[in-house]
């Protein structure tokens, strides 16, 4: 099985996407954890060499993560790559989305180098909706529930679809 998890910055992929897996019972992948795995910090990246070269590696940590089982947590930016719309289209792909009144506390790390306030997370996210949404095959609201029931959510959909699709 292979489920992808998409979304903006703090939506919650990384933290569901591991609860999921764990609900499911299948590996988890999470594209910006292997690029820094790797490459180092994300934000090194972006200050050393610019976005397009952070672009290019996670184009390959894509590529990677596909070639296995599980979930999937991409990172925000992911699907901006045309080549990884078109990979995960036949996939299921669950969007995660938050309100800006719920990010708010979840961007105070400050390791998001595109993030340098709520209003940059807006704009961002207003630039990307239209994008998210035409990918998502079932999208979930993470605002303001805990982890744990918006995990079980997800595995249940996942579940349910099983029969329709080879995957999952
Ligand atoms: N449902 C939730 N309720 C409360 N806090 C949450 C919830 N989901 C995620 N968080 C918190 O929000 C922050 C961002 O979550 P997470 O890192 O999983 O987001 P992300 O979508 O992976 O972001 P990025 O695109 O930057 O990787 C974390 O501190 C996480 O613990
Ligand atoms: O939304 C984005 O473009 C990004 C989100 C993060 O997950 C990281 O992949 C990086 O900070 C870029
Ligand atoms: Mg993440």
């Amino acid at each position: 099985m292979l489920l992808v998890l998409i979304g903006a910055p703090a939506a919650g992929k990384s933290r569901i996407g591991k609860k999921l897996a764990r609900t499911l019972g299948v590996p988890f992948v999470d594209t910006d954890t292997e690029i820094v795995r790797q490459h180092g910090p994300i934000s090194d990246l972006f200050a050393t060499h610019g976005e397009a070269h952070f672009r290019t590696l996670e184009r390959v940590a894509v590529e990677h993560a596909l070639t296995g089982t599980g979930v999937v947590a991409f990172g925000g930016g992911a699907v901006l790559d045309p080549r990884t719309q078109s990979d995960i289209a036949s996939l299921p792909v669950v969007l995660l989305t938050v309100d800006p009144s719920a990010v708010a506390g979840r961007l105070a790390n400050g390791k998001r180098p595109l993030i340098s306030s709520i209003e940059s997370w807006q704009a961002l996210v207003d630039s990307r909706r239209e994008l998210y949404e035409s990918l998502a095959d079932f999208s979930i609201d993470t605002s303001h529930r805990p982890t744990e029931v918006i995990a079980t959510e997800i595995a249940q959909w996942a579940r349910a679809r099983r029969p329709q699709k080879d995957t999952l």
